[in-house]
């Protein structure tokens, strides 16, 4: 059994990369060293003892908060049940995802009928199925000072990179250099914050080198 602390746990529409638009049962975990200063998800840095709570405190909490329960793979399949969730595809987030083992939580959800997918800065080994759909967001010289690992770039499915200006497309090219091959992988730009100016350089780019565009759909719609 795997220990899982989870900062939020609902029933939305994958808004980002390639599998937008797809049904999702989301899990955030709590906790991420990495400090990207634009997260959006701040409130998972952190995981104090004193705020472990219920499951139902959690899925009920109607806003962000420091709050996560703890669990594991088997309480959790039994949880999806409890709430009436019906997606069938399931994307482990955070937080940074990867700090977990992820193996035990993502092969019983395979086994299960699930298909899984991560969503991880590529800044720790990834350990999970190999039926799992792996989103890497390479986090490049952020204030936590972790690294990109060239394994998670090789394991990933999808390389989505956050873009506010040409410095960053510069890194990543510079950063994909390290990857044997980008074939089969599908390569996305993500403007950071809606920014108007990231997005015409995202979409501009996009084009130029026949990669997604990434929006944040959720936001723009207004969901989860
Ligand atoms: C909150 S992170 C959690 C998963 C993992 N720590 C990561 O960074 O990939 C989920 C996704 O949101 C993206 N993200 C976070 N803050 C953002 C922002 N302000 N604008 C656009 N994308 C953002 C990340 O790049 C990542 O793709
Ligand atoms: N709808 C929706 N789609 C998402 N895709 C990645 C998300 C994330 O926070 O990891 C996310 C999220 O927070 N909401
Ligand atoms: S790695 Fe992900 S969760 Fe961690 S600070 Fe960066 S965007 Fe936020
Ligand atoms: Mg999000």
């Amino acid at each position: 059994m795997s220990t899982l602390n989870i900062n939020e746990m609902f029933e939305t529409i994958q808004g980002e990369g390639a599998h937008t638009g797809i049904p999702s049962i989301f899990v955030r975990l709590q906790g991420c060293p990495v400090g990207c200063p634009w997260c959006d998800t701040k409130h998972t840095w952190e995981i104090k003892a004193d705020l472990s709570v219920t499951p139902e405190a959690v899925i009920n909490k109607g806003q962000e908060s420091e709050t996560y329960f703890i669990s594991d793979e088997a309480a959790l399949l039994a949880q999806f049940s409890i709430e009436g969730y019906v997606a069938k595809h399931v994307v482990i987030t955070g937080g940074e995802p990867c700090m977990y083992d992820l193996r035990p939580l993502t092969k019983l959800l395979h086994d299960n009928g699930y298909s899984t997918q991560i969503e991880t800065s590529g800044t720790f080994e990834v350990l999970c199925d190999p039926r799992t759909y792996v989103t890497v967001s390479p986090k490049i010289n952020m204030k936590g000072g972790y690294d990109v690992l060239v394994s998670a770039l090789e394991r990933a499915n999808e390389i989505k990179h956050p873009i506010a200006m040409q410095k960053h497309i510069d890194e990543l090219d510079a950063l994909l250099t390290n990857v044997s091959s980008l074939e089969g992988k599908q390569v996305c730009l993500q403007p950071i914050s809606q920014q108007k100016r990231a997005t015409e350089l995202a979409v501009k780019t996009c084009i130029e080198r026949n990669w997604r565009l990434s929006l944040q759909t959720h936001k723009y719609i207004g969901i989860e």
